[in-house]
């Protein structure tokens, strides 16, 4: 996959699968990365979910979800978060975008390492800062300034979640006229934004509602919760939602 194409097509003036947000989905391994995929998952997200909200799965994991998915869809990967010593120079080339939580982040400098991490990202891959939704109990900086470092670095997107996963969704941690505007600054600066952070099905369509370029999900896509593993029946339904949603219906 070349990266510049990679980049042009999560593009958000272009939206993926018609006028409305598509699906990413976390996957650990590559078995799940096909669950996903033929479930419709519109972008494959690596992700370890035994290792904290933006786990960083192995470089070994990560090379092999590239190989599965090929040309079929875009794949991103969680980097950790900015205390994180995620190896980034080893990332497999086919990474289109790259993420970086920033809990923590408030007691001590994440400005200047988060830009220093998007400097080291190799040039196929784009970044993506991390705003917790939950940012107080994260240590984390606020979504606003993590969106501003976002754009002030030079990266290509930005990433709602939450960095408790103990079943508090985003959207219910952020009163939405906040979250609205958030989604719409980032888009407005040219970013993609992953809307995601403990969405259940029937919170999908809300998702939806704030127009981000994806909505991202890993517990909703398992079967025995986030740790469990990805099932292709509820990944299918999680797109069937999304697709309605880009019909309007
Ligand atoms: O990027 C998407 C996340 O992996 C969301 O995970 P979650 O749905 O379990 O909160």
């Amino acid at each position: 996959m070349n990266a510049t194409g990679a980049i042009r097509r999560i593009d958000p003036t272009e939206r993926l699968g018609g006028a409305g947000p598509g699906l990413l989905v976390s996957v650990r391994d590559a078995e799940e990365a096909e669950a996903a995929l033929t479930g419709g998952a519109n972008v494959i997200d690596v992700k370890e979910p035994t290792a904290g909200p933006l786990g960083s799965a192995s470089i070994e994991s990560i090379a092999a979800v590239v190989r599965a998915v090929g040309d079929a869809a875009l794949v991103t990967a969680a980097m950790g978060d900015i205390s994180d010593r995620f190896p980034v120079e080893q990332l497999p080339s086919g990474i289109a975008i790259g993420k970086l939580g920033m809990a923590g982040g408030a007691k001590g400098p994440w400005r200047e390492p988060s830009e220093r991490w998007a400097s080291r990202l190799p040039k196929f891959t784009a970044g993506a800062l991390v705003a917790y939704a939950d940012w107080r109990s994260a240590g984390a900086p606020t979504p606003e300034e993590v969106l501003t470092q976002a754009e002030k670095i030079g990266c290509r997107g930005f990433v709602v979640d939450t960095w408790s996963k103990g079943g508090v969704c985003a959207l219910d941690l952020l009163e939405s006229d906040r979250l609205r505007s958030l989604v719409a600054e980032a888009v407005s600066q040219g970013l993609f934004v992953v809307l995601a952070g403990s969405l259940t099905i029937d919170r999908i369509e809300e998702a939806a509602s704030y127009d981000p370029t994806l909505v991202g999900v890993r517990g909703a896509a398992c079967l025995g919760g986030r740790s469990g593993a990805i099932d292709t029946g509820r990944v299918r339904a999680l797109a069937k939602r999304l697709s309605a949603c880009r019909r309007g219906g």
